[in-house]
């Protein structure tokens, strides 16, 4: 007889799917057990509101969690970058597995890149972080795009390039990567354009605190990293007192001086959605050993960029 399978709480869209399927072959193989997805329906999921109008973090994620603490689920899968910063009561992140391509992509008509879009170029995006950066970009290169608020998954936003009524769209390459669609992809950011969302490309396995086994098997699964970058990230983030809607980008990554590792460094910007103004910085530090040393490698960063005004730039919202 096989062992009972453990039950993988998940949204319905194709990306959740995607993801969901592929943690849950790689759970089945460190657990020995089969996982079965359970489909769980959001209000992210049926609103049709714009993101930023709904507003607050994580409403993808609340009914996931509910679904976890009332033991209907075992587990659940979340994009990192779209996971509340703050940690919830009774559940525990038990695996951050490795990170894919962090960066952001355009789709653009005629195989157009970033920087051969026509002038006045409509570009879709509803990331007020992507708008001030796109913005910025544009600015300092003699350009004239506009960025219009769009939303929907990713078959949509594609769809508003092929139906003509956008030259471009901006999209992760992780997501774009998990539905199969990387050959839409018509020009990769490169990072010192537009950084990364905290935490983007990286997935959060979450679990309930008291189920010891599974936090235990899980671990398996886990990039000490990955862990260690992204929590760098979003300990900016939260000391920005911003939420996954804030015009705020932030990458760690890992200075290496031929194969030695040497230093993590982790970026960060702030910015007006207009890209009229623009905080960026960045510090480097020891790579974190500990949960501890990378927050305080988050907050060190955050308190510089604060003491250059980056508070004042993120009280708006898209619109
Ligand atoms: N905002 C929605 C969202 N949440 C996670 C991803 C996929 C990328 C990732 O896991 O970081 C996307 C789509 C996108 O931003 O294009």
């Amino acid at each position: 007889m096989t062992e009972k399978a453990l039950r993988l709480g998940t949204r319905r869209s194709k990306l959740a799917m995607a993801q969901s399927g592929q943690v849950a072959d790689a759970v089945s193989q460190v657990t020995g057990r089969p996982v079965e997805l359970v489909e769980i329906t959001t209000y992210g999921d049926v609103s049709r509101e714009h993101l930023a109008q709904i507003g607050g973090t994580g409403v993808f994620v609340a009914a996931l969690r509910e679904a976890l603490l009332r033991g209907e689920v075992d587990f659940a899968v979340h994009s990192l970058k779209d996971l509340p910063t703050a940690q919830h009561e009774g559940l525990v992140v038990a695996a951050i597995p490795e990170r894919e391509d962090p960066r952001d992509v355009v789709v653009a008509r005629d195989a157009r890149k970033l920087t051969d879009l026509p002038r006045g170029a409509r570009m879709g995006t509803g990331a007020p972080r992507r708008m001030a950066q796109l913005n910025a970009y544009a600015r300092t290169h003699g350009m004239e795009i506009e960025t219009v608020p769009i939303r929907g998954n990713v078959d949509t936003r594609i769809g508003y390039v092929r139906s003509g009524d956008l030259d471009a769209v901006v999209l992760a390459a992780a997501g774009l990567n998990r539905v199969g669609r990387m050959d839409e992809v018509t020009d990769f950011l490169s990072v010192d354009t537009v950084l990364p969302a905290p935490g983007q490309g990286a997935l959060a396995i979450e679990c309930t605190a008291d189920n010891a086994d599974l936090v235990a098997a899980l671990a398996e699964l886990d990039d000490p990293f990955t862990r260690a970058a992204v929590t760098a990230e979003r300990s900016l983030l939260a000391a920005l007192e911003a939420g996954c809607s804030a015009p705020v980008g932030a990458l760690a990554d890992l200075l290496a001086d031929g194969q030695v590792v040497k230093e993590m460094r982790l970026r960060g910007v702030v910015g007006t959605t207009d890209g009229s103004t623009l905080v960026q910085l960045s510090t480097t530090g020891p790579v974190p050993e500990t949960h501890e040393a990378a927050m305080a490698l988050g907050r060190e960063l955050a308190t510089e960029m604060l003491a250059q005004g980056a508070a004042g730039l993120m009280g708006e919202r898209a619109h």
